[in-house]
C-alpha cells in the first residue's frame, strides 16, 4: 500500500507569468514499510518535493496523497502526529537542553511525559544522543542531527521524511543509522523518505528516486536501476539518465524557440520505470484519531501538552540568554533611573555673575555685622540692599561669580562662561527706600535704579526658564522681608494675582511628573515591541516555527502560546516597573494602583502585537528594527509627552488622538494626578484606544500568520 503518491506534481516559485518550474509534472510513489532514497543534484527541487508532501508547501498542479489522505486536511494528522519530519537545517532551540528539546516535540505529538522518558532512553542509546542536560547550542553539529532526527522519531510516526539526515556524520553512525532505518521498516509499516548526497548509501533504500530539474528520472529498486542501464553504480546509472535528460531540454529548447512566453505546458520526461510497486489498495482511509492521554486533553485553543510544550520553550528561549533577562527585567530599571535622573530636574551648578555697584568689595555682604535696614526716627533706613538679595539667592542653582564691574559680567556672559548675569545700580538701596516710601510719586530714577537688571542666555531655554524663575521668586521673598521688617504692607510689592491652591497636582509640579506616566508606556511598549520582534524573527529563521507547524501545531496556537507567555512577563514587569518607582523614586500615585498596572499591562500587550505583526511582515532582524526605530520617534513626538498637544495644528490633534499613547498616557496622569478610578471616562477611555489598537494589530497579525501559514 502506498504511503506517499505524486502524481503529476508541479510547483513553480515567482509569479504565474515569470514561473522558476522546481517539480515539472512529477509522479512517485513511496510504500509504505519501505525506505525510498530521493536523490538528485543540489537544487533538483528535493526539499520542494518533500515539503510539498509534509503540506508545508501547496502544488500548483497535481495531487499529493500521504498516508491515505490530503496534506492539510483538518485531523488528517499530516502534517501532525503520523508524519516525522527532520529539515535539513537543525531547526532547534539553542537555548534547550536535550531533554526539553525531546520533551518539547513529545509533547507536541500528543505523548504522555512517561511515554517520552522511555522513548528518550531508546533513542539516546541508539543515535548516541549526549547527556539530558546539555545544551543545543553545546552540542556539536553531528549531535545537533543526530537529536533532530530523534525529534522527527520520537512518536512513532508513520511516515518518516529526512531531508539530508546524514549530512556531517561519521560513517559508523551513518551505518547504525541505516541499519536502524532497514530494521524498523522490515518490521513495521513505517515508510521513510530519506534524500542524501551520499548516493552510494542509498543503495540500502528499498527504491530510489533519481530526480533531476524537478522531474523523477528513475524509480525503482536500487538493483533493477543498475540492471535496467547496465552499469555498477547507481552513480553511473544516474550519469546516463541525466544525459539523457539534457539532451531532450535542449531539443525542446529548440522546439520552443521563438514561440511566445506563457506559462509553460508541463512536458513530462517519462519516468523510467513507475509503479513498479503492488498497486494502490483503493480501501478508504481509516480515520485518525489523536491519541488521548493527559498531554492530549484539550484546554481552550489547544491541548494540555501543546501549551507546556510552548510555554516551556518560551520562557526557556528568553531567561537563559542573559539578552533575555536583561531586556525584560534590568532594561526597564535601567531606563527608568535614567530617566528620573536626569529628566525634570532643576538645573545646577551653573555659575550666574553679579554685579553691584553699591558694594567695594563683596566680602562687605557677607560681614555678619552688616545692616541693611536700620531705623532712624521710627523711619526704615536701607544700606547696602543687594547684599540682602545675593545672599538670598544661595548658590543652589547657579553659584554666584562677582565682578568688579558691569562690563566685565557682560563680557564673561558673552564668553558663556556664566548663563548670564544681574546688575544692581550704584543707589541701588535708596530708590528701592523711595520706591516704597512714595510709591507712585517716586521719580523714573529712582523706579529704574530700585530694579535689579538681568541678562540671560536664553539659548538653552530650560536654563533660561529655571533661572528667570529663581531671580522672581528669591525677589518675591526678598522684598517680602524687606516690607515686613519695615511694617509697610506687603501689598505694595505683590503682584495683585493671587494663585490659591491648585484645583489638581501641587503649585511646584515638576516636568518629570507630567511625562512620566507617558515614558513608562512607550518604554514598555516598545521594549515588549523589541523583544517579541526580535522572538518571532529568531524563531521563523532557525526554522522552529516551520518544524512546529509541521509537527501539527497549527500557526493561530503558536501565537496564542506566545502571546500568553509574554502577558505573564508583561504583567511581571509592569509590577516591577511601578514598584520600583513607587520604592526607588518615591513617587506618589493618588488613584488605583491596579488600575496602573492594567494599563500598563495592556500597553505592554499592545507593544508585544506590534512586534510581531512586524515581524510578520519583516523578512528580517534588520527590516524589523528599522519599522520599529521608525515608528518610535513618532508616537513619542506626536503623544504630547515633550510638548503639550494643543500647540499643535488643529488637524494634527484630532490625528494623534487616535495613537497608541496619546489618550493612555493621559489616563494615566489622570489616575496618578487627579486619583480618578476606571469608571471615569477620561481614564477608562485610555483603556479602549489601548485595546483597540491591541485587537487591530491582533487581527493583522492573524491575517498575515495565516496567509503565510
Ligand atoms: N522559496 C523559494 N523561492 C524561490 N525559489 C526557491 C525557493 N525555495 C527553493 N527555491 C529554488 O528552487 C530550486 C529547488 O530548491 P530545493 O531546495 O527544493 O532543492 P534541493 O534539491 O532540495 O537542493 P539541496 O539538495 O541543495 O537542498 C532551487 O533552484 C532553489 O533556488
Amino acid at each position: 500500500m502506498a504511503a506517499v503518491e505524486v502524481r503529476n506534481g508541479y510547483k513553480y516559485y515567482g509569479s504565474k507569468k515569470n514561473p522558476k518550474i522546481v517539480l515539472n509534472q512529477l509522479n512517485m510513489n513511496v510504500m509504505r514499510g519501505s525506505i525510498y532514497g530521493l536523490l538528485g543534484a543540489s537544487g533538483c527541487g528535493k526539499t520542494t518535493l518533500l515539503s510539498c508532501i509534509v503540506g508545508q508547501r501547496n502544488l500548483n498542479g497535481g495531487e499529493v496523497t500521504v498516508l491515505g489522505v490530503k496534506p492539510g486536511q483538518p485531523g488528517s494528522g499530516v502534517p501532525g502526529s503520523r508524519v516525522g519530519f527532520m529539515p535539513q537545517e537543525i531547526a532547534l532551540v539553542e537555548e534547550m537542553t536535550v531533554k526539553e528539546t525531546l520533551f518539547y516535540f513529545g509533547r507536541i505529538y500528543g505523548l504522555t511525559d512517561d511515554r517520552i522518558r522511555e522513548k528518550f532512553k531508546i533513542l539516546k542509546d541508539l543515535l548516541q544522543l549526549p547527556s539530558a542536560g546539555q545544551m543545543i547550542k553545546q552540542c556539536s553539529g553531528g549531535q545537533q542531527r543526530r537529536l533532530s532526527f530523534a525529534c522527527a522519531m520520537i512518536h512513532d510516526p508513520e511516515l518518516l521524511i529526512l531531508d539530508e539526515p546524514t549530512v556531517g556524520l561519521d560513517p559508523m553512525l551513518r551505518e547504525k543509522i541505516w541499519d536502524f532505518l532497514v530494521e524498523t521498516t522490515r518490521n513495521s509499516k513505517l515508510a521513510v523518505i530519506i534524500t542524501t548526497h551520499y548516493i552510494e548509501e542509498a543503495k540500502q533504500a528499498n527504491y530510489i528516486g533519481l530526480m533531476r530539474n524537478g522531474v523523477l528520472l528513475a524509480e525503482d529498486t536500487p538493483t533493477n536501476i543498475m540492471i535496467k542501464f547496465g552499469t555498477q553504480s547507481i552513480e553511473d546509472a544516474f550519469l546516463i539518465l541525466s544525459q539523457r535528460q539534457g539532451n531532450e531540454d535542449q531539443l525542446n529548447q529548440i522546439m520552443s524557440h521563438g514561440k511566445s512566453q506563457t506559462l509553460p505546458a508541463a512536458a513530462p520526461l517519462p519516468t523510467e520505470v513507475i509503479d513498479v510497486h503492488e498497486p494502490t489498495a483503493e480501501k478508504p482511509p481509516l480515520p485518525y484519531v489523536e491519541p488521548q492521554n493527559d498531554n492530549g486533553k484539550k484546554i481552550f485553543f489547544t491541548t494540555k501538552g501543546r501549551l507546556k510544550a510552548m510555554m516551556t520553550k518560551n520562557f526557556v528561549q528568553l531567561f537563559r540568554q542573559p539578552s533575555g533577562i536583561i531586556f525584560m527585567m534590568l532594561f526597564p530599571i535601567i531606563q527608568l533611573s535614567c530617566f528620573y535622573m536626569a529628566i525634570g530636574k532643576t538645573p545646577k551648578n551653573l555659575e550666574l555673575g553679579v554685579y553691584s555697584g553699591e558694594v567695594s568689595s563683596y566680602a562687605e555682604c557677607f560681614d555678619e555685622s552688616l545692616q541693611t535696614i536700620y531705623t532712624v526716627n521710627d523711619t526704615c533706613r536701607f544700606n547696602k540692599l543687594s547684599c540682602r538679595y545675593i545672599q538670598a539667592l544661595g548658590d543652589d542653582i547657579a553659584t554666584r561669580k562677582y565682578y568688579p564691574s558691569e562690563e566685565a559680567a557682560y563680557a564673561d556672559a558673552r564668553k558663556a562662561n556664566t548663563v548670564g548675569y544681574i546688575y544692581f545700580s550704584h543707589n541701588f538701596s535708596a530708590s528701592v527706600y523711595e520706591y516704597i516710601e512714595d510709591s507712585i510719586y517716586a521719580s523714573d530714577g529712582a523706579i529704574d535704579n530700585s530694579e535689579i537688571v538681568v541678562h540671560i542666555d536664553m539659548t538653552d531655554q530650560q536654563v533660561g526658564y529655571f533661572m528667570q524663575r529663581k531671580l522672581r521668586d528669591t525677589f518675591s521673598t526678598f522684598m517680602n522681608t524687606v516690607v515686613r521688617e519695615c511694617n509697610v504692607s506687603a501689598a505694595l510689592v505683590k503682584l495683585p494675582v493671587q494663585f490659591q491652591d491648585p484645583i489638581y497636582g501641587s503649585t511646584d509640579i515638576e516636568f518629570q511628573q507630567y511625562c512620566a506616566p507617558g515614558v513608562v508606556m512607550t518604554m514598555v511598549f516598545f521594549l515588549a515591541t523589541l523583544m517579541t520582534a526580535a522572538v518571532f524573527i529568531s524563531e521563523r529563521m532557525d526554522g522552529i516555527w516551520d518544524r512546529t507547524l509541521l509537527a501539527g501545531v497549527s500557526a493561530t496556537e503558536m501565537l496564542w502560546g506566545h502571546l500568553l507567555t509574554q502577558l505573564i512577563i508583561m504583567a511581571l514587569q509592569s509590577f516591577e516597573v511601578i514598584v520600583y518607582i513607587g520604592i526607588v523614586f518615591d513617587t506618589y500615585n493618588n488613584g488605583d494602583t491596579t488600575t496602573l498596572i492594567g494599563l500598563l499591562t495592556l500597553t505592554a500587550f499592545c507593544g508585544m502585537l506590534f512586534g510581531l505583526f512586524i515581524s510578520v511582515f519583516c523578512k528580517s532582524h534588520t527590516e524589523a528594527n528599522f519599522v520599529a526605530t521608525g515608528a518610535f520617534y513618532p508616537m513619542i513626538i506626536l503623544c504630547g509627552l515633550l510638548w503639550p498637544l494643543e500647540s499643535m495644528p488643529a488637524f494634527l490633534q484630532d490625528l494623534v488622538m487616535v495613537l497608541p499613547f496619546t489618550i493612555p498616557s493621559i489616563s494615566a496622569r489622570n489616575v496618578i494626578e487627579k486619583g480618578w478610578s476606571i469608571t471615569h471616562e477620561k481614564v477608562y477611555n485610555g483603556f479602549l484606544v489601548m485595546a483597540g489598537w491591541t485587537i487591530i494589530f491582533f487581527v493583522l497579525c492573524l491575517m498575515g500568520i495565516r496567509r503565510k501559514a
